[in-house]
C-alpha cells in the first residue's frame, strides 16, 4: 500500500546460545552529541513558479512531538515528502539522524502514515501488520503494535471490513510496527469523528512516551496545541512561527485583558500602554495587549480593576495573524517570525 513507508530490513543478528562475545571497545574520540532526528538546512523546493519550500532551516530533537501547521498549499506535504526522501530539495540539505533520509528509512528508523491508500482485500489486520513489521530490522510484536493502536480486538478482522476510524488506527499500527525512532503522520485525523480522534491521539502519545520522535501535520489548531510540545507554522513555504502553542499565542495573538466596565464607559482604554485593540461586549471591555503587565498597572492606577481576567489570545487568532494575506498577489515577504 502506498501510504506506509516500509523497507526490506537488514537480516537479523544470528545469536549462538552459550557464546557471549566481549565487545572490543575501540579508543573513540570524545563523544559528540547525537545528531537531531530531523535537520533541514536552507531547503528549497520549487514546482515551476511555485516556491513550495522557500529556505527552511529547522531542527527537531530526538523525543520531541512536533506539529506542522499551515493553510492549504503552505508546503506541509512537500516538507514531509522531502523529509522521507520521497522527493529531493532543489537546494539545501535534509538529514535524518545525521544521515540521508533514504538511509534512515532503509535502516528502519522511520515509519510514516501518509494520506489515502486502499486496503488489500481479504487480508486480516494481524497478517498485514505482521507482514509490514517483518520488513523492519527491529520490529515490535504484532500484538504490541495492535495494542498501541488500540485495535487488539480487531486482529482477525479483514482490513477491507474496517470503519474509517478503525482503518486509520490500522495505518497507525503499520507506521509503528517496525518500532521506528521517528514517525511522520500526514494529517492523521482528517475525516475522523471526535471520539476516534481522541483515541488516535492516545495511541500517538503512547508511542511518543517511549522516547520516540513524532512529526505530524494537521489543519486542526486544537490538536496541534493539545498533542505537540512544539508547533511549526508554515506559510508559503516558510517557517513563520516555531514554539509551543502558548509561546505562539503570546507572541502573535497577544494577551487579552478583560474587566467589567461597571457603567464607566470605554473612553481612553484604547490608548493605555500595550493595548493594540479594544472590544466592548455587554458591559465588559476586552483589551488585546502586547504588554499585559503595563496594561494591568495602568488599569489599577485608574481604579478600573473589576473582575479582571488576563488570558492568552487563542491559537486560532495567532494563526490567522501569521498567515493572513490581505493582498495575495503582493510579494512573498514573510509575516513577523516567531522563533525559539
Ligand atoms: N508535484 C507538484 N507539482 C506542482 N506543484 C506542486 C506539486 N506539489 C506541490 N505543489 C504546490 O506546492 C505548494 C505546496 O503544496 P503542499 O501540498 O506541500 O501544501 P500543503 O501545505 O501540504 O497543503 P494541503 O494542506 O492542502 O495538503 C502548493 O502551491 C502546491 O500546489
Amino acid at each position: 500500500m502506498s501510504h506506509v513507508i516500509h523497507v526490506p530490513g537488514t537480516p537479523r543478528a544470528v545469536r549462538t546460545p552459550g557464546v557471549i562475545a566481549t565487545p572490543q571497545v575501540p579508543d573513540l574520540p570524545a563523544a559528540r552529541p547525537a545528531p537531531p532526528a530531523v535537520r533541514f538546512s536552507a531547503v528549497h523546493r520549487r514546482f515551476g513558479a511555485v516556491h513550495a519550500i522557500d529556505g527552511v532551516d529547522l531542527e527537531i530533537s530526538r523525543g520531541a512531538t512536533v506539529a506542522l501547521l499551515g493553510r492549504n498549499g503552505a508546503g506541509k506535504s512537500t516538507a514531509i515528502a522531502l523529509l522521507l526522501g520521497l522527493d529531493r530539495p532543489d537546494a539545501g540539505e535534509v538529514r535524518l539522524f545525521g544521515g540521508a533520509p533514504q538511509d534512515a528509512v532503509r535502516g528502519g528508523l522511520v515509519g510514516a502514515m501518509l494520506q489515502g491508500g486502499t486496503p488489500i482485500p481479504r487480508v486480516t489486520v494481524r497478517e498485514w501488520v505482521g507482514f509490514v513489521a517483518a520488513t523492519y530490522p527491529r520490529p515490535m510484536s504484532v500484538a504490541e503494535a495492535l495494542a498501541l493502536a488500540g485495535i487488539g480486538e480487531l486482529a482477525g478482522r479483514r482490513v477491507d471490513r474496517l470503519s474509517g476510524g478503525q482503518a486509520q488506527r490500522l495505518r497507525f499500527a503499520l507506521a509503528v510496527a517496525g518500532n521506528p525512532a521517528l514517525i511522520v503522520l500526514d494529517e492523521p485525523t482528517a475525516a475522523l469523528d471526535v471520539e476516534a480522534r481522541r483515541g488516535f491521539w492516545r495511541s500517538m502519545r503512547g508511542y511518543a512516551a517511549r522516547g520516540n520522535t513524532v512529526l505530524f501535520s494537521t489543519h486542526y489548531l486544537e490538536e496541534a496545541d493539545e498533542n505537540a510540545d512544539r508547533i511549526l507554522v508554515l506559510d508559503r513555504g516558510r517557517t513563520v512561527a516555531d514554539g509551543s502553542g502558548e509561546e505562539i499565542r503570546r507572541a502573535v495573538g497577544g494577551t487579552l485583558v478583560s474587566f467589567d466596565l461597571d457603567g464607566r464607559g470605554s473612553a481612553g482604554l484604547r490608548t493605555l500602554p500595550g493595548v493594540t485593540a479594544l472590544e466592548v461586549r455587554d458591559d465588559r471591555a476586552v483589551l488585546r495587549s502586547g504588554d499585559p503587565d503595563a496594561t494591568v498597572l495602568a488599569l489599577a492606577a485608574a481604579g478600573r480593576i473589576r473582575r479582571l481576567a488576563v488570558t492568552p489570545a487563542s491559537l486560532e487568532e495567532a494563526f490567522l495573524n501569521l498567515t493572513a494575506h490581505p493582498d495575495a498577489d503582493a510579494d512573498q515577504s514573510p509575516s513577523p517570525a516567531v522563533t525559539r
